[in-house]
């Protein structure tokens, strides 16, 4: 059985790191109590609320959190039509804190989150394992058997080639969830009171060349190195599939770190997932989604960027050309999701008109 740390009050007080390059991302729904128990690992950064739903609706943040908010009536008027990219009573409104952020990294957590417990009992400061992670360099191609080798107390086994050693930047930090994980409808079905105990003291670089599911609850990322790909795709409301916004930005973004020789890392930091979405809603939004990605999978598996591709706006626009030519086929959402991602890239370039992902990267192709 696990538990949130519920009394975090005497958690140790560290020094915030990037304190003033890193933003929160939180969309929600619901009101934000759950930041009570984050607040000596939160309150000296800068959050951004993404309000999802009825904008007329008052969203309550506790005292003390600096924060901007933005509800639906603030992201129709700040992209005007370009807000047509950005779903609508689905939590892939998140990604419209990643445009508007002005910060190098972000953190996104969803507000049923809560701070997880170590086995010694001690209570998880997930962002400071994050920002150690995206710190840190990745080791995409070739793997290390002890895990990650520049975490303290490991290194590099024996026949790890001097030559990589070096490692690369690290765009994306995935973390994971106690309690309740991050499970399909289906699986959700069939095992209902499965709840994970299991914790695993790794952090591990996601090979080159192996795509995975990134789930948005507990996710830090580079914005200079990756940001642009960072679309969550079109959800919610007026679409035909839901709970794919966080895997299609995954598999966007997995494909060009790999152009791009850049890192994606996954294991430490856990969060304490404390609620389960509806299984049966959930089905309902994800079932078009569990036949259609025996196609996108291959797809993505089989992408490949030409070398003009130096950026990661030109990767993202020569992807949704893709998309457009060879998914189009199989729903006409892929045509509409195709569009909506050239939508995303000039609304984050109107917003961000000299981000440093506009110039290339630094990453080992
Ligand atoms: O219409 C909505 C619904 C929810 N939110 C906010 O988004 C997050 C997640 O909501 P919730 O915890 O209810 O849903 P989960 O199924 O646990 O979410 C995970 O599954 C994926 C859904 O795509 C995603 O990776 C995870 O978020 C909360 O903060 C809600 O307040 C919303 O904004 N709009
Ligand atoms: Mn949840």
């Amino acid at each position: 059985m696990v538990e949130p740390a519920t009394d975090t009050k005497t958690a140790a007080k560290v020094v915030p790191l990037l304190k003033d390059e890193l933003d929160i991302v939180i969309p929600t729904i619901r009101n934000l109590d759950f930041l009570e128990m984050w607040r000596p690992f939160f309150e000296p950064y800068h959050l951004i609320i993404v309000q999802d739903g009825d904008p007329s609706r008052t969203i309550k943040v506790p005292e003390g959190f600096d924060y901007e908010l933005y509800n639906r009536n603030d992201i129709n008027k700040i992209l005007g039509p370009k807000a047509s990219c950005i779903s609508f009573k689905d939590s892939a409104c998140r990604c419209f804190g990643y445009m508007v952020s002005k910060k190098k990294y972000i953190f996104t957590i969803d507000d049923d989150c809560f701070v997880a417990k170590d086995p010694s009992g001690k209570a998880i400061n997930a962002l400071e394992q994050h920002i150690k992670n995206i710190l840190s360099p990745s080791t995409p191609f070739f793997f290390n058997t002890l895990y990650d080798p520049y975490r303290d107390g490991a290194d590099f086994v024996r026949g790890y080639p001097f030559s990589l050693r070096e490692g690369v930047p690290t765009a994306v930090s995935h973390g994971l969830w106690l309690n309740i994980p991050d499970y399909d409808a289906p699986t959700q079905l069939v095992k209902p009171l499965e709840r994970n105990t299991r914790y695993v003291d790794a952090v591990l670089t996601i090979p080159k060349g192996t795509l995975f599911p990134m789930c948005g609850m507990n996710l830090c990322f580079d914005r200079d190195l990756i940001g642009p790909a960072m679309y969550f795709g079109l959800m919610g409301d007026g679409q035909p599939i839901g709970r794919y916004d966080d895997m299609w930005a995954g598999w966007c973004t997995k494909v060009i770190c790999d152009h791009l020789g850049l890192g994606v890392k996954t294991g430490l930091p856990y969060i304490y997932h404390s609620k389960a979405s509806n299984p049966f809603v959930n089905l309902k939004k994800e079932y078009k989604g569990i036949f259609w990605q025996e196609e996108i999978i291959p797809f993505f598996q089989a992408a490949t960027l030409s070398k003009d591709c130096t950026t990661v706006q030109k990767c993202y626009i020569e992807l949704s050309k893709q998309v457009k030519e060879k998914l189009g086929k199989v729903d006409p959402y892929f045509d509409k999701l195709a569009d909506a991602m050239v939508t995303w890239i000039e609304a984050w370039d109107e917003l961000n008109p000299s981000g440093a992902s506009a110039k290339a990267t630094n990453g080992k192709a």
